[in-house]
């Protein structure tokens, strides 16, 4: 199984089919989620009474299957049913005719002293909110005390989405543990299904990698597994500017930390030499800041465009954004950046600046430009996509829109390439949700691009090292922190392999 792989409701019923057509029995595929369930359940769990509520699908037949494994271990397990048995069909009649327990038809009393509730109503299938017996059901199990170990997802939620269909306390389950099969679900980690679903077990159903390939699954969890290989590392034989150049565009004289704190997340991050550009008003506050970050008057377009001429020769990236002001001044900048050489990674104002005129920047952009949008600057620079159910639709259809990477932030942040890769991530505190720490995010991903990494593998690591610097940081967090934990991080990422690697890379004694 891939660790990292996330399949949406579509693609795994793909994958199940693919399965099949290969041979594999529907029903073996059921059995063997069932069986995942209920060891998942013996593990985390002391014996003790449990109920297991199961719906009218094949969510209900795993959940049937789980019972009688369970039973046969010695737990005492009660099935209740929501819906009529003789409704039932195929692999879900199969598994609840196998099943020799009590079966009753749910209602709250069936919950009355119970120490673990299974969640066997709804799984992929959902297909609207919850409403009638159902949606008291829920309603019931939430209000019981009993942990619930949620099948698959708990009821409820969309598995594409991450969003609760119904409302209310009947409208999903919240489930302290789930198990789902052969790879996550997009709502297993976006919010608010990432809160909902609990610690998320993943069980191996059978099914191959090459068949999760013929899927044409694109989404992953964002982890260093995915691009740690790619990262750049130091040589001897370096030198500043080969280890990368990243120039900041500052804002006015009262607007000037945001491109610092960029600039400083650009340096720890490992870029060589970092240059702030700034108006020539702005220049003796930065003076008054700065040490190891160079300084150019940059007043206009075409300043901006001569640093970037004078620096050609050199891996580069440039940051517009943080703090540069809304308007023409920025447009002009941002599209002086676009006709150089330079890797360009738009934040903030530079975003909002092509609100009203996006065309004008799609058509600049290169599929390895990287922008980094919060939900806000990303509602007007992507009307239409924000539209769109869900944030990870929504990323890579503005992705494609823009031409360029997309980093929809938050704390279920989505990186989307215009080809179509996603990757979710998951190591963000909510500490991160500070002034100025999108500043420093965007500085981390120029520093690494202009080490030479692409935009989508930029993005990515970018995003882990901001929310690994968070962990880092612990409570109290403030952005000027964040750059500063960079080397701890680093640290942890390379701790193992970086005395042989700077071994091997040594030069000669002589
Ligand atoms: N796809 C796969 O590869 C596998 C799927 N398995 C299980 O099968 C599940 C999916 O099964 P199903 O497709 O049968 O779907 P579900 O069991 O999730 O839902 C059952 C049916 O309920 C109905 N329904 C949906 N929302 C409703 C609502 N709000 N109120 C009332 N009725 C509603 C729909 O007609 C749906 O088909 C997975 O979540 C998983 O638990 C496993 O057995 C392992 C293999
Ligand atoms: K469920």
């Amino acid at each position: 199984m891939n660790p990292f792989i996330i399949l949406s409701a579509n693609e795994m019923r793909a994958a199940e089919k693919l399965a099949i057509d290969g041979g594999i029995a529907s029903a073996a595929l059921m059995e063997k989620a069932g069986e995942g369930v209920a060891h998942h359940a013996m593990r985390f769990w002391s014996k003790r009474p449990t109920v297991v509520i199961c719906g009218p699908g094949n969510n209900g037949g795993d959940g049937f299957v789980a019972a009688r494994v369970m039973k046969s271990a010695g737990w005492p397990i009660r099935v209740a049913l929501l819906g009529k048995r003789e409704s039932l069909t195929g692999n879900a009649k199969l598994m609840a005719d196998l099943f020799d327990g009590d079966v009753v038809p749910f209602e709250k009393a069936v919950l009355n002293n119970c120490g673990l509730i299974i969640d066997a109503i709804f799984g992929t299938g959902l297909s609207r909110a919850t409403e009638g017996e159902i949606k008291s059901a829920i309603g019931a199990i939430n209000d019981n005390p009993a942990p619930v170990l949620a099948i698959d997802l708990p009821s409820g939620l969309d598995a594409d989405t991450g969003a609760v269909l119904g409302e209310g306390s009947g409208a999903v389950v919240h489930a302290r543990r789930s198990v789902t099969f052969h790879a996550k679900k997009p709502g297993h980690l976006l919010f608010p299904g990432r809160a909902l679903s609990g610690a998320v077990d993943v069980v191996d159903i059978g099914i191959s990698d090459q068949i999760t390939a013929a899927t044409g699954a694109q989404t992953y969890t964002n982890h260093p597994g995915l691009w740690g290989g790619l990262l750049p590392q130091p040589h001897w034989g370096g030198h500043k500017y080969s280890r990368g150049s990243v120039m900041v565009v500052s804002g006015g004289p009262l607007n000037t930390g945001a491109a610092r704190l960029a600039a400083r997340g650009a340096l720890r991050i490992g870029a060589g030499a970092v240059t702030m550009l700034t108006p020539a008003e702005a220049a003796p506050v930065h003076a008054a800041h700065l040490t190891a970050v160079m300084l150019r008057i940059a007043n206009n377009d075409e300043d901006v465009a001569k640093a970037m001429a004078a620096s050609e020769h050199m891996p580069m990236a440039l940051v517009i954004g943080p703090a540069a002001g809304v308007g023409e001044g920025t447009r002009a900048k941002v599209m002086a950046g676009l006709k150089s050489k330079a890797a360009v990674i738009l934040d903030a104002d530079a975003i909002t600046s092509f609100a009203d005129q996006p065309q004008t920047l799609f058509s600049a952009l290169r599929p390895t430009d990287v922008l980094t949008p919060h939900g806000g600057e990303f509602a007007r620079l992507f009307p239409e996509a924000a539209k769109l159910d869900g944030k990870l639709e929504a990323a890579r259809r503005a992705s494609k829109e823009a031409n360029a990477v997309v980093v929809l932030k938050g704390a279920d942040t989505v990186i989307a390439a215009p080809d179509g890769r996603a990757l979710i991530n998951t190591n963000a505190p909510p500490t991160l949700a500070t002034a100025g720490s999108g500043d420093v995010l965007a500085g981390f991903i120029a520093g690494l691009r202009a080490q030479g990494m692409d935009g989508f593998g930029a993005a990515a690591a970018g995003v882990w090292f901001h929310g690994a610097a968070g962990q880092t940081i612990g409570d109290g967090l403030i952005a000027e922190d964040l750059p500063d934990a960079v080397p701890a991080v680093m640290r942890i990422l390379f701790q193992k392999d970086q005395p042989e690697k700077n071994q091997a890379a040594a030069p000669e004694a002589n």
